[in-house]
C-alpha cells in the first residue's frame, strides 16, 4: 500500500490504462476486462486488475491536472512497479480539422505548467511519448481501421481560461489539441526510465464551440481504449 493507493504488490499490472475520470476506469474495467477486480478506493480514485485476451492489464483515474497525476504515477512506478503508463484522456479541439471524437496520440506535450521550469531551473525539457508505445499504438490503430492524428498537445495547468482566444497562439504553431496530464506523465515516466503514451479524444473544440456531455466522456470513448489495450 502506499500513501494514495490501497492495493498490496503484485496487484496491479504492469501496463494501466490512465484517465482522468475515475467512474472511466470503472467503465473500462466493467466494458473490456475480464474477472476486474477493484485494487483501489482511497480518494474515490478508483483502481481495478483484470485481464483482456488474457493479457493482465490495469486501469485507475487519476484526477485532473500534472499534480494529481504526478503523484499516482510516482506510486505506480516506485511502489508498484508499473512499466506502460497510458493516459486515456479527453481533450479539447486547437484545429479545424480536428474534430469531435477524432483520436490523438499526443507526440510532445507543451505546458503552461511551471513544473518543469521549477525543475529545470527556468530551462525548457520537451516531454514526450515512448517511441516504442507510439509506434504500437500507430499499427494497433491501423489495424482496426481506427484513424488517427498525431503530434503535439497542450498540458495547460487551466480548464478555464481568462482569455478564451489564447488558444490561437498555440493552434498557429500546429499545436492540436488541449487536455491536462499529460507533459506531467511523459516527465515522470522518464525520470524513472519507463514508458508512457497518451492517447486522447477529443471532446469539445474551441475552434467551433462544440462540446460532448459528461457521461459521453465517461462512456463513450471506446476506440482509444481499444488501442491502449492493444498496448499491454
Ligand atoms: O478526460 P480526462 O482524462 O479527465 O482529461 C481531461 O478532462 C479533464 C478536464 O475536464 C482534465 O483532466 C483533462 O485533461
Ligand atoms: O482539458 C481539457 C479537456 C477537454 N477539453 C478542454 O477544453 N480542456
Amino acid at each position: 500500500m502506499s500513501v494514495h493507493i490501497g492495493a498490496s504488490k503484485g496487484d496491479i499490472a504492469e501496463t494501466i490504462l490512465l484517465p482522468g475520470d475515475p467512474l472511466r476506469a470503472k467503465w473500462i474495467a466493467e466494458t473490456f476486462f475480464e474477472n476486474p477486480i477493484c485494487f483501489n478506493e482511497i480518494r474515490g480514485m478508483l483502481g481495478y486488475t483484470g485481464t483482456y485476451q488474457g493479457k493482465k492489464v490495469s486501469t485507475m483515474g487519476t484526477g485532473m491536472g500534472i499534480p494529481s497525476m504526478s503523484i499516482y504515477a510516482n506510486e505506480l512506478i516506485k511502489e508498484f512497479g508499473v512499466k506502460n503508463l497510458i493516459r486515456v484522456g479527453s481533450a479539447g479541439s486547437y484545429q479545424k480539422d480536428i474534430k469531435i471524437r477524432d483520436v490523438v496520440l499526443a507526440m510532445a506535450a507543451s505546458s503552461t505548467s511551471g513544473v518543469n521550469e521549477l525543475r529545470f531551473g527556468g530551462a525548457d525539457y520537451a516531454p514526450t511519448a515512448d517511441f516504442g508505445l507510439f509506434m504500437k499504438a500507430v499499427e494497433a490503430a491501423k489495424a482496426m481501421q481506427i484513424p488517427i492524428k498525431a503530434g503535439n498537445v497542450l498540458s495547460s495547468d487551466e480548464f478555464y481560461e481568462d482569455n478564451i482566444e489564447s488558444y490561437k497562439k498555440w493552434s498557429k504553431f500546429g499545436v492540436l489539441c488541449v487536455e491536462m496530464e499529460a507533459a506531467g506523465l511523459y516527465t515522470v515516466a522518464a525520470k524513472h526510465n519507463v514508458n508512457a503514451l497518451a492517447i486522447l479524444t477529443i471532446s469539445d473544440s474551441l475552434v467551433t464551440g462544440e462540446r460532448t456531455t459528461s457521461k459521453e466522456r465517461e462512456t463513450t470513448f471506446k476506440n482509444m481504449i481499444k488501442i491502449g489495450l492493444e498496448l499491454a
